[in-house]
């Protein structure tokens, strides 16, 4: 969460002239409400099941570049779905995570007593099934978000 998956997403269309899909928005819409009364009113669980159906709708529907959500990815068939794709894992350290998310509240997983506890552990669990998937991984924290973009174009040799 605040690595840039929604931003950089953005800014890669934009530059590449690519069609951007990003699933929490997605998820929004079918849910007809925000992610945060998702939360609230029907639990992670059914959240989880929104969202591995929108992975599964958009990659198997959308041609361009596609935003998760930061936990996405821990669902087994999302890991399978998401095999043979580019994957690219935007990376960031706990302070700045959770300096890019304070702001907002939107992110109901953050919003407890002690976000950095929260983050630096969804992180440290995360970290691996991130690293298994992606084809690139690109530090965000030292990087704007349309440096990012640029750093992904290279490297994938996408231009
Ligand atoms: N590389 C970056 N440098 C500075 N701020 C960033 C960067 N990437 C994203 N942000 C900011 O961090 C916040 C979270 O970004 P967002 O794209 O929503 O992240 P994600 O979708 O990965 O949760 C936004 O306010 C965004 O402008
Ligand atoms: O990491 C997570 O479990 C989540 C990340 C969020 O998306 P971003 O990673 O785009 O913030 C959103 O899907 C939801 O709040 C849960
Ligand atoms: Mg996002």
């Amino acid at each position: 969460m605040g690595s840039g998956k929604t931003t950089v997403g953005k800014a890669l269309a934009r530059r590449l002239g690519a069609r951007l899909r990003d699933t929490d928005a997605d998820i929004e819409t079918v849910a007809g409400k925000p992610i945060p009364e998702i939360f609230v009113d029907d639990g992670e669980q059914h959240f989880r099941a929104l969202e591995r159906s929108a992975v599964a709708q958009a990659l198997a529907g959308h041609d361009g570049i596609l935003s998760l959500g930061g936990g996405a990815v821990l669902a087994p068939e999302t890991q399978e779905l998401l095999r043979g794709h580019r994957v690219v894992f935007l990376n960031l350290s706990m302070p700045v995570g959770v300096r890019r998310t304070g702001m907002a509240t939107n992110r109901p997983l953050l919003s407890g007593v002690n976000p950095r506890a929260t983050y630096k552990a969804l992180l440290d669990a995360r970290l691996p099934i991130y690293r298994g998937l992606a084809v690139l991984e690109v530090d965000t924290d030292h990087r704007t978000a349309d440096q990012v973009a640029v750093h992904i174009i290279e490297e994938l040799d996408l231009s």
